[in-house]
């Protein structure tokens, strides 16, 4: 029988990938996209099926992790084997402006979901998205064992969603896990996180396009792996025989100013010609170190980062030279039209 999997955060960096391993091993893949004016789907667009066809595996729903009723709807309709909940307003800067929307996606979002699950009465296996974020100020190395102490409001919101993970495996004998994943990155990376936003400056440095850099704080410590490898972490954990939250990490520590000048010197420049301070990206509290220790991953798991910071920042240089020399002077550009639409009604 064909498996089904739902995911929530399709369009998102980790939803494109894990949407591609999941075709890959032949699973029927549903994912709940938002509706907006413009379209978002840039990042599956590749993976376009016909729906009418006999042969399509990947469908797309319209859904928000706000909208219980219509997730109610969708899980009994879609009757998945596999949840994977990757939703959410991810961004910390943002979420000390926005810092009830991200409660009520990043955090209630998640229940919402779960309780779908629940009233729909369907029996599958539920993946949560936390994060390294849940550590914030408690100092490295972090594993499964490590206690928690937030620092933003997205942090806060994902902490809910990791305790109510746990709680509703407890209470209703859920398969339902927790997927500690630390910094995560690929040339798929949203345009605003720091590894994306320098690897895309950098491109547009080297090309002549831009001559300033505008960065927060360089001295900020964060393990950066490769989001593609990370995906596979998350499938292992739902083809576990026991229920277990698992740390994915690479276990290595590189600065912000490390990332900086690896990039910029993949494309021959020196950053400190071009990078600049501007206290608009510092954040209220930060995160001053997260390094993870994914050993029981390894043990348990068979999984193991490699792709490590370094390497990283090159592949994602590259991608963003070629994609800058692809669309000339527009990044804007890049985002593309969309060659679908989800279908309005399942
Ligand atoms: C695991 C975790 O990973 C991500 O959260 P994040 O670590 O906050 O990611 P980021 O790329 O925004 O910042 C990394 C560091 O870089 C510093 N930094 C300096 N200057 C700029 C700057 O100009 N922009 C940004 N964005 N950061 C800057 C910033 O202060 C921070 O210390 C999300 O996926 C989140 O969803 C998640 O779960």
């Amino acid at each position: 029988m064909t498996k089904k999997a739902l995911i929530t955060g399709i369009t998102g960096q980790d939803g494109s990938y894990l949407a591609e391993l999941l075709l890959s091993k032949g699973y029927e893949v549903h994912g709940v996209i938002r509706r907006a004016s413009t379209f978002n789907t840039s990042r599956i667009d590749h993976l376009y099926q016909d729906p009418h066809s006999p042969q399509a595996r990947l469908f797309l729903h319209y859904g928000d992790l706000t909208d219980g009723a219509r997730l109610v709807t969708l899980l009994g309709e879609i009757d998945p084997d596999e949840v994977y909940n990757l939703a959410a307003q991810s961004h910390v800067r943002v979420s000390f402006d926005e810092p009830e929307h991200t409660g009520a996606t990043t955090g209630l979002g998640t229940v919402r979901l779960l309780e779908a699950v629940r009233r729909a009465g369907v029996k599958c296996r539920f993946y949560q998205a936390s994060t390294s974020e849940l550590y914030g100020a408690t100092p490295p190395p972090q594993n499964e064992d490590t206690p928690f102490y937030p620092r933003s409001p997205y942090g806060a919101a994902k902490i809910y969603s990791y305790w109510i993970t746990r709680n509703y495996r407890e209470a209703y004998d859920m398969f339902a896990v927790n997927g500690i994943l630390f910094n995560h990155e690929s040339p798929r990376r949203g345009e605003t996180f720091v590894t994306r936003k320098i690897t895309r400056a950098v491109a547009a440095i080297a090309a002549g396009k831009q001559e300033w850099l505008y960065m927060g704080n360089l001295d900020a410590v964060r393990d950066w792996g490769y989001a593609a490898e990370y995906v596979e972490g998350m499938w292992r954990m739902l083809q576990a025989e026991e229920p277990e939250d698992f740390v994915l990490a690479t276990g290595r520590a590189t600065s912000v100013r490390e990332f900086l000048e690896t990039a910029f010197d993949h494309a021959g420049l020196t950053w400190q010609d071009h990078v600049r301070f501007d206290d608009r990206y510092l954040r209220p509290t930060e995160v001053d170190a997260l390094i993870g220790d994914p050993s029981k991953a390894e043990d348990k798991l068979g999984w193991k980062a490699r792709v490590h910071a370094p390497e990283l920042a090159r592949i994602m240089v590259d991608a963003d030279r070629e994609a800058l020399e692809c669309v000339g002077t527009s990044w804007i550009d890049t985002v593309g039209e969309s060659v679908w639409a989800p279908e309005t009604a399942a």
